[in-house]
């Protein structure tokens, strides 16, 4: 009895779609500090895949120029060396899935289903206004960029969100507001998940 309900238990993994300048990468860290999760950020190590030189580097940046989403296969493979190189067993994951074909071969290849899904709701102008003032030097920062961005993510994107929606896993904040009030509400969100699964844990005491 015992045995099986461990194996029903999944990592205590979460996807994080939500579109650009949305301000993912800003509340990550207070995340990781407060509720314990490692963050994998699929752009990030997207990026630092083209720095390393490998033989998708120039695939990847051409993509990321121009907005577009990068093979599930590719993303995919980082995720999971990432994932596997890491002792933790809770990870938001960061920027996935960004279309249906990330989410089913996420699915596939892994057989891990979100906890939850943490979408940030931001408006359009917001987010633009966000990226043009980032200043990270990223080279999809433009205006040119950001618009295919924003029409990826209206036509890929949200219908991942529309998915997990219908099967009750989204979390929605509204990310417009400043930074400390949209941490208030992600704290709020990670705590109660925190006790939910703190009572599952308990059953493993008193099967
Ligand atoms: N709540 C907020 N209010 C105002 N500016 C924000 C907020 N959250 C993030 N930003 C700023 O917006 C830009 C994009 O944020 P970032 O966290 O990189 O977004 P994402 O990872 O979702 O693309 C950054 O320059 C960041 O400082
Ligand atoms: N799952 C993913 C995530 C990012 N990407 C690429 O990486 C770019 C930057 O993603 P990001 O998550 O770092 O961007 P932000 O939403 O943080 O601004 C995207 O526009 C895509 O080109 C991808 O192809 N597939
Ligand atoms: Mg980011």
């Amino acid at each position: 009895q015992m045995e099986e309900h461990q194996s029903t238990r999944s990592p205590l993994s979460l996807f994080w779609v939500s579109g650009p300048g949305s301000g993912k990468g800003t509340q990550c860290a207070n995340i990781v500090e407060h509720f314990g999760y490692t963050h994998l950020s699929a752009g990030d190590l997207l990026r630092a895949e083209i720095k390393s030189g490998s033989e998708n580097g120039t695939m990847i940046q051409n993509m990321i120029k121009e907005g577009k989403i990068v093979p599930s296969e590719v993303t995919i493979k980082l995720l999971k060396r990432a994932i596997e190189e890491n002792g933790n067993d809770k990870f938001l994951i960061d920027g996935f899935p960004r279309n249906e074909e990330n989410r089913a071969a996420f699915e596939s290849v892994t057989g891990v289903q979100p906890e939850f899904v943490l979408f940030f709701d931001c408006s359009e102008e917001e987010m633009e206004k966000r990226l043009l003032g980032r200043n990270q030097g990223r080279e999809d920062d433009n205006i040119e960029t950001i618009r295919k961005r924003f029409k990826v993510y209206m036509e890929s994107s949200l219908p991942v969100i529309e998915y997990y929606s219908a099967k009750g896993k989204v979390k929605k904040i509204d990310a417009t507001r400043p930074v400390g009030e949209v941490f208030e509400a992600v704290k709020a969100i990670f705590t109660k998940a925190w006790l939910d699964e703190a009572c599952v844990s308990s059953l493993d005491f008193f099967p």
